[in-house]
């Protein structure tokens, strides 16, 4: 199974009006290029709909925005991680704060992820609860206080000691796990920021799905991202 590079650039597409169609199409193209310019690894995390399409277009990581820890069979309106296998997504997001989930759901969808060898980027709200989820041991996992998502605040500039915690508590359960933070991720040097608190990169949204050129932003925050990881 392919692992991970650090430092990690997310992209969660959520579902903006630029999530879909061509312009999903057109920025999971755009974060494929800079991805193969900066050598920085970028995911893009396009909504259900989208990923059969984006997956067979990109070579970069596709990952889902959520799945559901069941096999084939009678589910209805779920979605099951066997069939984002067939897909062919590399990971799942769990649990990020906008689809929130109990422990025991998000430690079965966890386990379900690896029995299929999919990757899990799972989404915490606070530094205890970032513990908690290293506990299970996903791939990775993105510390988003909630009350920043979607408010151009940076959580690196806002909320410096939720990073700081996080990693602090994190590794004292699991040495492995990427870390990664989110909420309010504008720009290049709130992604500097992050780094420079401790973590592997970045989960982003409205900087760029909202943005005239997301390429653009792509490109300044994966550059600043190479420069300082260490
Ligand atoms: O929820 C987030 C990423 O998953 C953060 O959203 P924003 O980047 O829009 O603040």
């Amino acid at each position: 199974m392919k692992h991970l590079k650090v430092p990690v650039l997310a992209i969660n597409f959520k579902a903006y009006p630029t999530s879909f169609g061509v312009k999903a199409l057109e920025i999971a193209k755009a974060a494929e290029k800079v991805a193969q310019e900066y050598g920085v690894e970028v995911i893009v995390i396009p909504p259900a709909t989208e990923l059969r399409k984006i997956v067979e277009s990109v070579s970069i990581p596709v990952y889902a925005q959520h799945a559901d820890p069941y096999e084939y069979g009678a589910y209805t309106g779920w979605l099951p991680v066997v069939a984002l296998k067939d897909i062919g997504v590399r990971g799942i997001l769990v649990n990020h704060s906008e689809h929130r989930l109990r422990l025991d759901e998000i430690v079965a969808i966890v386990e379900a992820a690896k029995k299929y060898g999919l990757e899990t980027l799972v989404c915490a709200d606070t530094p205890i609860a970032a513990a908690a989820i290293a506990a299970i041991k996903p791939v990775a996992l993105a510390v988003e206080p909630p009350e920043l998502i979607g408010t151009g605040i940076a959580v690196s500039k806002a909320k410096p000691e939720v990073i700081t915690n996080t990693v602090q508590r994190v590794r004292e359960v699991n040495k492995e796990v990427i870390i990664l933070t989110g909420a309010g991720i504008s720009t290049a040097e709130d992604v500097e920021a992050a780094i420079r608190l401790g973590t592997a990169g970045v989960l982003v949204a409205s900087a760029i799905m909202k943005a005239q050129n997301p390429e653009k932003v792509i490109k300044d925050m994966a550059a600043v991202a190479k420069a300082a990881y260490k």
